[in-house]
């Protein structure tokens, strides 16, 4: 099932969450709502749910007006953040919860249990209590639980919020292929990028309650539209455009501000044509790539990233002298608040 918001707004008191919100899901697609804590992300999720009604808009599922419908109405299965399963009924039992209340047959429930439990890599652990399971494993009994009633679309709250780095990795993957198989039109709210970019098929960047940009994760990283979202997306160098790492280009006087990527710098040890002089002032390994902080002749601090191999290959050291460049940086229009 489809869903568009249409010019959606929901205030709290004089503050204004949700703000003429435009928005549009394809049915079977995965979304991931991004952007910081109090952009609106919740609120949204929580008026397409019906748990929320909007001051203003209209919501449409399914190309019908559901703006007055109730959550039940609407079939939408719901995962919060922390969720708390129940603790006194076992896996089975907390997964056919949705199911018993619907009065469906005792011999239907129990087979929709054992292929929910198989569809999230836990038959045979059906019998245990949610205290005998990993953090990761309750979030896929969640996930099961919301995704019995069958429901038309799934919305998940931060479902990687209180877990490791590793499982949360795992999760990831795993929902991933979840959605392949299920193709229920799923939307996620998320803080960290890097859930959004490693599950989604569409990223919806959210700013103080209204929508900076919508793209695949390629499209809004490598096409931010402003600055906010080329913040928000990676980390980035903003200098002015008199910095002399720029003294060989031509950045209009009215791009006051320069955006660079930190792999976006090209670091040597000999000096060539447009680059300018640096001193390295820290390293730092990241893993896969390693940064380094340098400071340029005019006193600007950059940050670069360069690739494990480049880096043994250039032999870095603290103190040293290196010679640097942009090989790619972006401008926006000057931001006016009104
Ligand atoms: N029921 C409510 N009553 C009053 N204010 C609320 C209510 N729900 C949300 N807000 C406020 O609306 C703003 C947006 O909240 P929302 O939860 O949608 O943001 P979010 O982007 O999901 O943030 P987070 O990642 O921190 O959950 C916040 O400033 C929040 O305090």
């Amino acid at each position: 099932m489809g869903i568009a918001a249409e010019n959606i707004s929901k205030g709290f008191g004089n503050f204004q969450a949700v703000d003429r919100v435009n928005l549009e899901i394809a049915q079977g697609s995965l979304i991931a709502l991004l952007g910081p804590s109090g952009s609106g992300k919740s609120t949204l999720l929580r008026l397409i749910s019906g748990l929320e009604t909007p001051d203003e808009g209209r919501l449409w599922l399914a190309g019908k007006d559901a703006t007055t419908q109730s959550v039940r109405e609407r079939n939408i299965g719901f995962v919060f953040q922390n969720y708390a399963l129940f603790k006194h009924l076992t896996i089975g039992q907390n997964i056919a919860f949705g199911l018993e209340i619907r009065s469906i047959s005792a011999s239907k429930v129990k087979k929709k249990v054992a292929e929910l439990l198989d569809l999230i890599q836990l038959s045979g652990l059906g019998n245990r209590y949610p205290a005998q399971l990993s953090g990761g494993q309750r979030q896929r009994v969640a996930l099961a639980r919301a995704l019995a009633i069958e429901p038309k679309i799934l919305l998940l709250d931060e479902p990687f919020g209180a877990l490791d780095a590793r499982v949360r990795k795992d999760l990831r993957a795993w929902l991933r292929q979840l959605h392949e198989r299920s193709r229920v039109t799923t939307v996620f709210v998320t803080h960290d990028r890097s859930d959004a970019m490693e599950v989604a098929d569409k990223i919806v960047i959210m700013n103080k309650g209204r929508i900076e940009q919508i793209g695949t994760p390629a499209e809004i990283y490598n096409r931010p539209a402003n600055a906010f979202v080329m913040g928000f997306v990676g980390p980035v160098n903003i200098l002015p455009s008199s910095a002399n790492i720029f003294q060989c280009h031509n950045f209009a006087p009215t791009n006051s501000e320069i955006f660079i990527r930190p792999q976006d710098i090209a670091i040597e040890t000999g000096s060539s044509s447009n680059t300018v002089a640096a001193k390295v002032q820290r390293l730092t390994h990241l893993g896969s790539e390693v940064q380094a902080e340098l400071a340029l002749a005019d006193g600007q601090l950059i940050t670069a990233h360069l690739s494990r191999e480049h880096f043994d290959k250039l032999q870095l050291e603290p103190q040293q002298q290196v010679f640097v460049k942009p090989k790619a940086a972006k401008t926006f229009p000057v931001d006016f608040s009104i």
